[in-house]
């Protein structure tokens, strides 16, 4: 054994509200302290070979200090939770491919090269326990979350799975909520230019307008959410929304703002903010119109919703599409509680997921005006030969799925995904008991020169046709929304949300910034910018 010095880094486990695997939270405190490295440790397959064929052992793996509890406290004391992404992408380059870390009770393994994520892939892994976050979860459940206890893939689960994959993945319901997204994606547009020729300045039809967009893009992603899950929109874009909607609105928000703490410490205090009567009043208001309809009677509080029950049967009958909900419903194949957590992992997991990656693409269009006028010329000779047909005009301008790609390979939405293998694995040459809790690190991984050439370069073209780089090199370079049958459930509702509404907003503005300086990026829950960037809307 060598010794380096390196920082020493804590982590802690936080699974997402999506069971996105919402990986660490971690610290690299101030102090450089020494840290054991096992030989071989940055030399990556190379140092492998040189051990003579023979497979290293799990304590062999470089890691970044023994005790847990001392990297607990230096976590906390140092408040690094928020950098876990900048803190992974340093300890790799000191480390080398593959490291442990040991936080309080937690340990995990974390890796960044493809060929080590394919083979975690491969190796089957179990899914951390999707995380229970309906008011109708038992304490008990959540009680076994925070010991860890995991739920394998069974086949409860996959069944449940393959019946929502078929209203939410597959093409044939895709195409029909398509049309739901983009006439929200629409209104944003037509909102943003009433604003920009209201508020903006410069000559009348060509105002511009600065300003974070951040509180309508949530507002956006919002709207887009309920539209295609309750076949029922909410009126965010409405001058005054209804008091119905406001109650939904603040619901829904009570829920997301009461849920992050719970992933980390669901005992204690933010347990029992969780579940304080104001916010399980949020939680019930949220479900109210699948409690009513379990009882049926009419829904209180929000006709909004309740109506859209009574009109799904209607719609339903004449052959229109209902709503995710409406259709589940509808086919009767999932019980009704079920159904109730099914609903509310979509709501948690489809609004700050879209609407962040959103604000990091208008801020890195607005920075690279080539590149955007290259997405803008496909984007209007695709809208021109669809004749106006949203839907086929996304097909014709690829340059925006590359945005999208390029985004989230700079700014992933999870910084890690995590599997625990099922059987024992070999990873970077070092063995990896079955259960371990193995990361794929996305952010070093996005921003590697191993991996990606130029990676500080936003080139959404990187990801089209033959030059596609996650294919070329065999993949596994594009892992944001997850892997295999856990894969992100809503990935197909955010692909098309966040591309509908950077299609029209690039046919109806001009976007700048005022500073190119790289966005500061924090990772609460999810990564996103310390501030929200300003953007310039010009009319075109
Ligand atoms: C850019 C947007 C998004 C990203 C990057 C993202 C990412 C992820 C990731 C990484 C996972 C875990 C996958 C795995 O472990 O293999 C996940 C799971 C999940 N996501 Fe997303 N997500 C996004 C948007 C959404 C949206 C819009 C919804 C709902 C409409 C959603 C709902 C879920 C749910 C329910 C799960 C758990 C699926 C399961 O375990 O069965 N996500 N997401």
């Amino acid at each position: 054994m060598r010794s380096v010095c390196t920082r020493v880094t804590v982590c802690v486990r936080a699974q997402g509200p999506r069971g996105s695997g919402r990986a660490l939270c971690a610290v690299a405190p101030q102090r450089a302290l020494c840290v054991a490295v096992a030989p071989g440790k940055s030399e990556g397959r190379k140092g492998a070979e040189r051990a003579g064929g023979r497979v290293r052992s799990f304590q062999e793996i470089p890691h970044t200090g023994r005790s847990g509890l001392i990297n607990l406290v230096k976590f906390w004391r140092e408040d690094r939770f928020r950098q876990i992404h900048k803190h992974m992408e340093r300890t790799f380059n000191a480390l080398g491919p593959i490291y442990r870390e040991h936080v309080g009770t937690h340990s995990s393994v974390n890796i960044m090269l493809p060929a080590d994520i394919a083979e975690l892939f491969r190796s089957e892994g179990l899914h951390p326990r999707r995380m229970t976050l309906q008011p109708w979860a038992t304490h008990r459940e959540t009680r076994q979350h925070s010991k860890g206890v995991f739920l394998k893939n069974g086949e409860e689960w996959r069944a449940d799975r393959l019946l929502l994959n078929k209203e939410v993945m597959m093409s044939a319901p895709v195409q029909r909520f398509l049309p739901l997204l983009d006439e929200v994606a629409m209104d944003f547009c037509r909102m943003l230019r009433a604003r920009v020729e209201k508020e903006g300045r410069g000559e009348e039809g060509k105002r511009s307008l600065t300003l974070d967009p951040s509180p309508d893009l949530f507002r956006f992603a919002l709207e887009a959410s309920c539209h295609v899950i309750y076949g029922e929109r909410i009126g965010l874009f409405a001058s005054s929304p209804s008091m119905e909607s406001q109650k939904f609105i603040w619901a829904v928000e009570r829920m997301l703002a009461t849920t992050p703490p719970l992933l980390n410490l669901p005992l204690g205090a933010p347990w029992k903010r969780f579940t304080a009567p104001s916010c399980l009043r949020a939680h019930d208001l949220y479900s109210s119109p699948l409690k009513a309809s379990s009882r049926g009677e009419d829904p209180e509080g929000i006709p909004a919703l309740s109506s859209s029950r009574a009109r799904g049967s209607e719609a339903a009958a004449g052959g229109q599409y209902t709503g995710v909900l409406g259709q589940l419903m509808e086919k009767g194949q999932l019980s009704l509680d079920l159904i109730k957590a099914n609903v509310t992992e979509l709501m948690a997991g489809g609004v700050d997921t879209t609407a962040v990656p959103l604000q990091f693409a208008l801020f890195e269009l607005g920075r690279n005006p080539d590149v955007q006028e290259r997405v803008r010329q496909q984007v209007r000779a695709s809208w021109a030969q669809a004749g106006g047909d949203s839907v086929k005009a996304l097909q014709g301008a690829p340059l925006l799925k590359g945005t999208i790609k390029e985004i989230l390979r700079l700014y992933p939405v999870g910084t890690t995904v995590q599997r625990y293998p099922i059987k024992d694995i070999v990873l970077q040459n070092y063995h990896i008991p079955a259960g371990t809790m193995v990361q794929a690190c996305l952010y070093p991984l996005g921003r590697s020169a191993e991996v990606f050439k130029d990676p500080h370069r936003f080139d959404p073209g990187r990801w089209g046709g033959a030059r596609e780089e996650g294919q070329s090199a065999g993949g596994f370079r594009s892992l944001a929304f997850g892997f295999g049958a856990r894969q992100c459930v809503g990935r197909r509702i955010a692909e098309n949300e966040m591309q509908l509404l950077l299609m029209h907003i690039l046919r109806s503005f001009h976007l700048s910034v005022l500073s190119s300086e790289d966005l500061k990026t924090t990772c609460t829950l999810i990564l996103q910018p310390e501030t929200p960037p300003r953007i310039t809307f010009r009319k075109l």
